[in-house]
């Protein structure tokens, strides 16, 4: 799925921007602070209803402005629209028709960014690496989002009736029964994607320094003792979690780990090393999905913390697993080399130069 037309109305210092995304890159060049982030930003909202910066909607909407707007047209002729008011209020639309939800947007534009919030996946907590896995669980399989949210409604309600003290099991017996029955099918989706999501993981880790990077490991933890049943670790917390007011215990606590001969990968790798952890596992992400779905990344200053190899090695990843790659930069010719050296419309990326808000198109690399 790649974005063929992107229209933004008072986003951040945009006024106004209309782009035409011919090719399969697109490169968006200017000084600090002249709009190039607020431009895959407006993406992201296009993508999912919010900023990848800010809680705060009202934050993104240019100052002094009521409201703003941005709309999309994929390459399937699919048209979003995202609009968002200083009120609070919004609207989501999909081929001009109100959606019921942010995640149909997800579904119809799948999305992969890199940016210095990245590096959250490796130092972040366990909640940002879960929600990296679901990402591709969500886009595999399905039937994961229906799983989930019944597991999620069902634990709200356990935790409910822990807070209030009730320690007749009978209060807790009918949301047990149904954590586990969503939960044991959460657990055992995601198993299946990480398992496909870890080997396409090590492939590309093959590419980088085996020094370092052999030793690099991923494991996933369900989020209760893996030699207990769900059923079993349940119970084994009921106790506690009574004391505690909460459910310790589940799904909702799963992770992934990364470790270099058992320590944090975080507390061992270069910032350099890291960031390439980080664009090895978005690409894995995007590699497990169905070919016809391929993401759109959105790579938020790609000069930084890579040398010129790394820039090139994963550009060639992202040839092999998006549909298109918007890129920021601050200078156009460092830029554009990584892409400069591929073949085909990967090698003849479409140049933007942003300045005070305002984006014009300068041409393909290539050519100039
Ligand atoms: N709500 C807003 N209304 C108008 N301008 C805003 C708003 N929020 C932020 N800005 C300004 O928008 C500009 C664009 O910021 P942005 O982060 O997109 O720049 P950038 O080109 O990515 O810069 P850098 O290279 O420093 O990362 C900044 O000057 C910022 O102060």
């Amino acid at each position: 799925m790649a974005l063929n037309r992107l229209v933004l109305n008072n986003f951040r210092n945009i006024g106004h921007g209309e782009l035409d995304l011919a090719g399969r890159v697109s490169l968006f060049c200017g000084a600090n602070g002249s709009g190039k982030t607020s431009l895959l930003e407006a993406v992201h909202m296009l993508a999912s209803g919010r900023s990848f910066r800010s809680r705060q909607s009202q934050s993104v909407i240019r100052y002094e402005q009521p409201s703003l707007a941005v709309f999309g047209r994929l390459d399937s002729g699919i048209t979003l629209g995202v609009e968002k008011r200083r009120d609070g209020q919004g609207r989501i639309r999909i081929n001009q028709s109100a959606a019921e939800s942010s995640s149909q947007l997800a579904a119809c534009l799948p999305l992969q960014v890199i940016n210095s919030e990245s590096f959250s996946a490796l130092d972040g907590g366990p909640s940002v690496r879960r929600q990296l896995l679901d990402w591709s669980v969500f886009h595999v399989e399905h039937s994961f989002s229906m799983h989930w949210k019944v597991y999620q409604s069902a634990l709200k309600q356990r935790n409910a009736v822990l807070r209030r003290g009730k320690i007749d099991s009978n209060f807790l017996a009918p949301w047990e029964h149904q954590l586990l029955q969503s939960g044991e099918v959460v657990d055992a989706l995601r198993r299946r994607v990480f398992d496909l999501l870890q080997s396409e993981f090590a492939r590309r880790l093959q590419d980088l320094p085996s020094e370092v990077f052999a030793d690099l490991k991923v494991s996933y933890r369900s989020g209760w003792k893996r030699e207990l049943s769900l059923a079993d670790a349940l119970e084994g917390a009921r106790e506690g979690d009574l004391e505690q007011g909460f459910t310790r215990v589940g799904p909702h606590r799963a992770d992934l780990r990364f470790s270099i001969h058992g320590q944090p990968a975080h507390a061992v790798l270069s910032r350099g090393q890291q960031k390439m952890a980080v664009c090895a596992l978005r690409t894995a992400m995007a590699s497990v999905m169905d070919s016809g779905e391929k993401p759109v990344f959105l790579v938020d200053d790609l000069p930084s913390e890579l040398d010129q190899t790394n820039q090139a090695l994963f550009a060639r990843w992202l040839r092999a697993c998006a549909s298109q790659v918007l890129v920021t930069g601050i200078e156009a010719n460092t830029t554009a080399a990584p892409w400069l050296a591929l073949d085909g419309p990967w090698g003849a990326p479409q140049m933007f130069h942003v300045e005070h808000g305002e984006i014009t198109n300068v041409g393909y690399a290539a050519d100039r």
